[in-house]
């Protein structure tokens, strides 16, 4: 057997195979990007890296923030919590009080409305002043939305851009020159799947995502001068969190009809980990989902037409549930049920 003949038959009978395997358990069982799950394997270690940071986190007193800030304290991170209610607030520093050992000068509440742009300059000086400075800025707050278009105002469209994309953009304007002058620091902000791609009754929403990933994407490579400042965007699927309670619907102030239970999405706790994973190891854009939906991120990469076939199969089965008022998320998963 010539040279070549041998390579051959040890790709097609030992390399191949191996190839299809791991990509069947990474398919089955994964639930972030290879990078993310590498860094998680033989990466840095949250404990290690953010030890006595300044971490900053938005939308802090609920779901994805509030898990953030409890990790966070565990990890030893000095912290500023901010969202709109104080009294929330105040509830997370306590119990993150009670669960790290962390000394009450280390977390200070800053009530943050991401609406009211004209605040944001005076509260990042107040946070810079207490702490000195920031290393790292979570934008986390935001608010989804469950409304088909065609009965949607313009007010919600208004309301998400203003609240999701300007919101962060504001603050981040306020906070970057302070990193840019230290030279270093870390601006994080939670996209979402639909930053990627799309899903019915959440037009608006996804547009703001979208708008955010446009938006740090072409940031991170306006900062190439600062090699040590890092712009990373986040995309969850699904995960548990108060997310579908606060969502808009087609008018402002009208809240959601049917919340399905949140059991079936992705644990909180399993998706800050990977995010701090992210974080700490540098990491300029993660994916965190489970399956299905990161099987989808990997299709709408690279193999969008079908993507787009069964996409549209699970929207379509989506906007009928919530025509018939049943619970549109539980219908991805599972038999339908009316709550
Ligand atoms: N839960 C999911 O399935 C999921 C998936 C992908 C992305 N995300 C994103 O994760 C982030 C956190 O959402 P969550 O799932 O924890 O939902 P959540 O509703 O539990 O938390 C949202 C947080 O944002 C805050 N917030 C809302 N409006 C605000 C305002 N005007 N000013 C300041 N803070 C405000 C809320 O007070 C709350 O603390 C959001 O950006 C969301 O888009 C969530």
């Amino acid at each position: 057997m010539s040279v070549l003949e041998s390579s051959l038959a040890f790709v097609v009978w030992y390399l191949f195979p191996l190839y299809v395997v791991v990509s069947l358990v990474f398919a089955i069982f994964a639930d972030a990007d290879m990078t993310l799950l590498w860094a998680n394997l033989v990466g840095h270690r949250p404990e290690r890296r953010l030890k006595h940071r300044v971490v900053w986190v938005t939308g802090a007193s609920s779901g994805i923030g509030e898990e953030l800030a409890y990790q966070l304290a565990q990890c030893g991170a000095r912290l500023i919590l901010s969202s709109r209610r104080e009294s929330e607030l105040q509830r997370v520093k306590r119990r993150c009080l009670e669960c790290s050992h962390l000394q009450e000068d280390d977390i200070r509440v800053l009530p943050l409305d991401l609406l009211e742009r004209h605040s944001h300059e005076a509260i990042t000086q107040a946070a810079i002043q207490y702490f000195g400075h920031i290393d790292v800025l979570i934008n986390n707050g935001g608010r989804s939305q469950r409304s088909l278009f065609l009965e949607t105002n313009l007010e919600v469209y208004s309301a998400l851009m203003e609240l999701n994309f300007l919101g962060t953009v504001s603050l981040t304007k306020q906070v970057l020159p302070h990193m840019t002058e230290r030279g270093s620091g870390t601006i994080a902000t939670v996209s979402s799947v639909v930053g990627i791609a799309g899903a019915p009754l959440a037009t608006g929403y996804s547009a703001s995502k979208h708008a955010l990933q446009g938006f740090f994407n072409s940031l991170r490579t306006e900062l190439t001068d600062y090699p040590n400042i890092l712009v990373s965007t986040v995309c969850p699927g699904p995960v548990q969190s108060k997310i579908v309670d606060n969502a808009f619907t087609e008018a402002l102030h009208k809240p959601v009809p049917t919340v399905g239970s949140q059991e079936h999405k992705m644990c909180t706790r399993r998706c800050v980990r990977l995010m701090l994973v992210g974080i700490v190891n540098g990491i300029q854009e993660m994916w965190i989902a489970q399956q299905p939906f990161l099987f989808f991120y990997y299709a709408w990469q690279y193999t969008p037409t079908f993507a787009w076939f069964i996409t549209n199969k699970l929207g379509k089965k989506r906007v009928q549930n919530f025509k018939a008022g049943l619970d549109a998320d539980s219908a991805y998963f599972s038999k339908p049920k009316a709550s």
